[in-house]
């Protein structure tokens, strides 16, 4: 998949912040007409469901749609439910690939981008949200690597340290754009995607991720 520049117009908060480390932010990863057309195949093509999670003891169904594409043996326990992965969606396959192919020189000390999993959000407008959380769980290994690509409607994403309630960074992820998260990102951070009254449009972003058996997770997210 070729790659060249984006050229959006810089958005109210178009132009991110010096994000801390382990935070790698490529706004104009995928051209244009690449992003344009994964957005239309993937709200199209996709498997989405609305999973029920417990939070509390209390069954609630995610405040987005959601599906799960990797390798056979990367099934994944969410909320205590083990989900056997979807088969790549041949664009999906082609994006993780392009991945594999990227080389990503920014000094620091950044494994190749290997992944066996993604699991897809669809935010079908900006009452779809996703709530404090880190990706976390035992089967991601100590210090994962999480690739993330976003299309369609540029919503906010926030970062806060762990154990401190206030949002340290907040800045919109734009259609195409890639943002890596590695290193200690998940041990230290915690990351939302807040609702918002003013978005309309659909957007879906995938999480390309390695999962290592054995699968004996418990994660756990807050919607
Ligand atoms: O939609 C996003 O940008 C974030 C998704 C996310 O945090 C996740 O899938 O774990
Ligand atoms: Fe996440």
């Amino acid at each position: 998949m070729s790659s060249p520049n984006l050229q959006l117009p810089l958005l109210e908060t178009g132009i991110p912040p010096a994000l801390p480390e382990g935070f790698l932010y490529i706004p104009d990863f995928l051209s244009r007409q690449c992003a344009d057309e994964l957005l239309v195949q993937l709200l199209q093509e996709t498997f989405w469901s609305q999973p029920s999670v417990r939070v509390y003891g209390q069954w609630h169904p995610i405040p987005r749609l959601q599906a799960w594409m990797g390798d056979p043996d990367s099934s994944y326990t969410y909320s205590g439910l083990v989900q056997a992965p979807l088969p790549w969606h041949p664009a999906v396959a082609q994006l993780n690939a392009a991945l594999n192919d990227t080389p990503l020189d920014i000094g620091a000390e950044l494994p190749p981008l290997r992944f066996n999993s993604v699991l897809l959000n669809c935010y079908r407008d900006g009452k779809d949200t996703m709530g404090w959380h880190s990706d976390d769980e035992a089967e991601l290994g100590p210090t994962p690597v999480i690739a993330s690509i976003s299309l369609g409607e540029p919503r906010r994403f926030a970062l806060r340290r762990k154990g401190d309630s206030r949002m340290a960074h907040t800045w919109e992820l734009s259609h195409g754009s890639l943002l890596i998260m590695y290193g200690n990102s998940q041990r230290d951070w915690q990351h939302a995607v807040p609702r918002s009254a003013r978005h309309q449009q659909s957007r879906i972003n995938l999480t390309f991720r390695m999962i290592h058996p054995p699968l004996h997770g418990s994660g756990q997210q807050s919607g």
